[in-house]
């Protein structure tokens, strides 16, 4: 590839890292395109920080090699990378105006005054903080000094930019409206962007891809609609987006599959399942709730019943265990204590291993 359509790319080859005992990294390779935004999800512990500190270079990978925009930056320190690091803490200087803290990092590089001047407010105009340069972070809302970090990160013009849980600091209100912004910023300036984050909702609604992460490794990798269509397992079917997991047997596939659910048959339009025993991935809006028996339909008493405001949210208990189901609350409504009867198209239904 040339140098050019490389900028901004990050790749990992065979990448381990270790603190005394602790396997933080298992052998990891990824690539990350140039001019997109990748997400690292993840539970807690799982390596997501360590990997976003091995790109900055404030970690040194234990074994492989680290290359961004082609280039090998394993043995770079993190001064020399074409990096900023945007952090949960937005990090600013008190003592310093808005406008000082999002110049620093040019002051440090040792530009001229004008220059820094000029490029901190226009970093302050693409984060929508135009005027704001005089104040004090303290006279800011937390959105606002997180946009200013955003602001002091994007004026480096990084080849990479990194966001360690950037929102976590946020309410729940602001933390969709600033990830929104980012994730324009980060297309209107066709970034490369790393984003850490535990939450599989934020990691959906900003991200070209994600890659979440299990045990110090790669668990699937995939644009958010690979990963909800075709969870490679029970793990990635729960953690995006909710799912009810059920025990079923494949009895053959060619065309179709037909599974066995307790004592009931059902032929699903997937092809290749291996036979044998696997989980049934259901996804809550997927169950539909009905009033009369029919034969195709599964009985359920209704154990919990919530309602929402847009959905009303259903425990029910069958014989296919404790079900999880999400409705219209302009579908027929139900109590804790009524039998309902269950239907669910085939066609929506996924398979993973056991
Ligand atoms: N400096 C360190 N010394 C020792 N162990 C460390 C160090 N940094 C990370 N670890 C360990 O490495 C593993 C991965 O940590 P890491 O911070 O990358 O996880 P994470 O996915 O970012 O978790 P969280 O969401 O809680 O921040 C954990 O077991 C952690 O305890």
């Amino acid at each position: 590839m040339k140098e050019a359509a490389m900028k901004g790319s990050v790749r990992f080859e065979n990448v381990t890292k270790t603190f005394g005992d602790v396997v933080a990294l298992k052998p990891l390779s990824l690539d990350i395109a140039p001019g997109t935004l990748v997400t690292l999800l993840g539970p807690s512990g799982c390596g997501k920080t360590t990997t976003l500190r091995l790109i900055a270079g404030l970690e040194s990978a234990s074994t492989g090699r680290i290359l961004i925009g082609g280039e090998d930056v394993t043995h770079l320190s993190a001064t020399y990378r074409r990096v900023s690091m945007v952090f949960q803490s937005y990090a600013l200087f008190p003592h310093m105006t808005v406008l000082e803290n999002v110049g620093y990092g040019l002051s440090v590089k040792g530009l001229p005054r004008a220059e820094i001047r000029d490029r901190a407010e226009a970093g302050l105009e693409t984060v929508g903080l135009k005027g704001f340069g005089a104040r004090l972070p303290s006279e800011l809302s937390g959105g606002q000094q997180q946009r200013v970090a955003v602001a002091r990160a994007i004026v480096l013009e990084p080849e990479v930019l990194l966001l360690d849980e950037p929102l976590s600091n946020l309410d729940a209100k602001l933390r969709r409206h600033v990830r929104e912004e980012i994730r324009q910023i980060q297309q209107r300036l066709g970034l490369t962007a790393v984003y850490v984050t535990h939450d599989q909702e934020e990691a959906m609604a900003v991200s070209d891809r994600i890659i979440v992460m299990r045990n110090a490794e790669i668990a699937q990798e995939g644009s958010p609609h690979d990963l909800y269509d075709r969870p490679a397992n029970g793990f990635i079917a729960d953690f995006i987006g909710d799912a009810n997991l059920i025990e079923v047997s494949v009895l053959n596939s060619a065309d179709s599959t037909d599974i066995a659910l307790g004592n009931r048959r059902l032929t699903l339009p997937l092809r290749g399942a291996s036979q044998g025993p696997a989980r049934l991935v259901l996804r809550p809006h997927h169950l539909r709730l009905a009033a009369e028996p029919a034969p195709d339909r599964i009985p359920a008493e209704v154990t919990s019943a919530a309602w929402l405001g847009n959905s009303v949210q259903y425990l029910l208990s069958s014989e296919m265990g404790t079900l999880f189901a999400i409705t219209d609350p302009r579908a027929q409504a139900f109590r804790r204590g009524d039998t309902v009867h269950l239907t669910f198209d085939p066609a929506d239904l996924r398979l993973v291993p056991a």
